[in-house]
C-alpha cells in the first residue's frame, strides 16, 4: 500500500507544484491521476520514488518512510517501485529479452550485469512476463523492431521484472492509437488486479481513464480537487478539475464494440532512457 501525508513541492524556481497532497492506493488498486497540463502530476509520481525531492510531507510505501530514506536505502526502495514510461524508455539495440531483464539491474550488481549473467530464476520470470504480455513470440527481437504496443507490453514486462510492490505510470498511451491504448490500459489493471499491485497513472484522456479505472483523482494547481469513481465525473467535476468547457463529447462512455481490428500502431518517436532507467542500464550498454 501506498500512502502520500501532506506533500508538497515547490521547485528551487519558486513554482508551487504541489500543496498538501493526501491520499493512500490500496493493494490491486489503480488510480488514474488526471489533470489540466501544469496541475503536479508528474511532480507527483516523481516524489514517490524521489526523483523529484519532496518539499515537506511523508510518503510510505507498506511501512517503509521512503522519505526518510538515505541515498543507500532509497536505492533499495526503488527496486520496490516500478516505472512505466510514455515514450517506453527501452534500449533500442537489445533484445526483448534483455529489456526485460534490465528490470533486474538493481538486484544483480553491476558486474554480473556487465557480462548479461542473469540468474536462471530472473530468466525464467521474464519468459513467464512476456508470455503473460503477450510478447511470446518476439523474445529475440530487437527493441527498434517493435510496435508501440509492443515497446509498451516490453516496458510492462520489465517493470514487472524488478518485482515490484508499486507502480508508477506516467502517460502509458499518450503514444498509442486508440486501439492500443485500450489494450494497454486493460493490461495494466488486469495485471495490478492479479498481483494485488497499487499502481497511480498519469493519465490526460479522461474517457480512457474513466472506462477502465475504478478510482480517479483529479488535481488541479497541484491541489486534490476530486478523488472519486469513474461515474461521479460529470461535467461540473471537469469544470472544477480543467475549468469552463463543453464536457459532453469527454465523458461520453466509449464503445469498446468499435474498435477496429489492425496492427498496433508504432509513434515511432525517438526514445528516450529516463535518468533512472539509465542509471540501471549502466551494466547493458
Ligand atoms: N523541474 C522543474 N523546475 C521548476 N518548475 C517545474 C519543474 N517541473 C515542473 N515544474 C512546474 O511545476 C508545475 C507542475 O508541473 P508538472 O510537470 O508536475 O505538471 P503536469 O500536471 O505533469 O503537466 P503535464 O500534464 O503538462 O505533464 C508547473 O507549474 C511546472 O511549470
Amino acid at each position: 500500500m501506498l500512502r502520500l501525508e501532506g506533500l508538497s513541492k515547490v521547485y528551487g524556481t519558486g513554482d508551487r507544484a504541489l500543496t498538501d497532497v493526501s491520499l493512500s492506493v490500496e493493494p490491486g488498486q489503480v488510480i488514474g491521476l488526471i489533470g489540466p497540463s501544469g496541475a503536479g502530476k508528474s511532480t507527483l509520481i516523481r516524489c514517490v520514488n524521489r526523483l523529484v525531492e519532496p518539499t515537506s510531507g511523508k510518503i510510505f510505501l507498506g511501512d517503509l518512510e521512503i522519505t526518510g530514506l538515505s541515498r543507500g536505502g532509497l536505492r533499495q526502495a526503488r527496486r520496490r517501485i516500478g516505472m512505466i514510461f510514455q515514450e517506453y524508455a527501452l534500449v533500442e539495440r537489445l533484445t526483448v529479452m534483455e529489456n526485460v531483464l534490465s528490470g533486474r539491474l538493481g538486484y544483480v550488481g553491476f558486474w554480473r550485469s556487465f557480462f548479461r549473467k542473469f540468474p536462471p530464476e530472473a530468466i525464467e520470470n521474464a519468459y513467464r512476463l512476456l508470455d503473460r504480455v503477450g510478447l511470446s513470440a518476439h523474445v529475440n527481437k530487437r527493441a527498434d523492431a517493435l510496435s508501440g504496443g509492443q515497446r509498451q507490453r516490453v516496458g510492462i514486462a520489465r517493470a514487472l521484472e524488478q518485482d515490484p510492490d508499486l507502480l508508477l505510470i506516467d502517460e502509458p498511451t499518450a503514444s498509442l492509437d486508440p486501439k492500443t491504448s485500450r489494450q494497454i490500459m486493460r493490461l495494466i489493471v488486469e495485471i495490478c488486479d492479479e498481483r494485488g499491485l497499487p499502481a497511480i497513472i498519469n493519465i490526460h484522456d479522461v474517457a480512457l481513464a474513466q472506462q477502465f479505472v475504478r478510482r480517479i483523482i483529479g488535481l488541479q494547481a497541484g491541489k486534490v480537487v476530486f478523488d472519486g469513481s469513474p461515474d461521479e465525473l460529470d461535467a461540473d467535476v471537469l469544470t472544477r478539475i480543467y475549468g469552463e468547457e463543453d464536457w459532453s463529447a469527454t465523458i461520453r462512455k466509449v464503445d469498446e464494440d468499435g474498435e477496429e481490428d489492425g496492427e498496433d500502431d508504432d509513434a515511432g518517436s525517438e526514445e528516450h532512457v529516463a535518468a533512472l532507467d539509465r542509471e540501471r542500464m549502466a551494466g547493458l550498454t
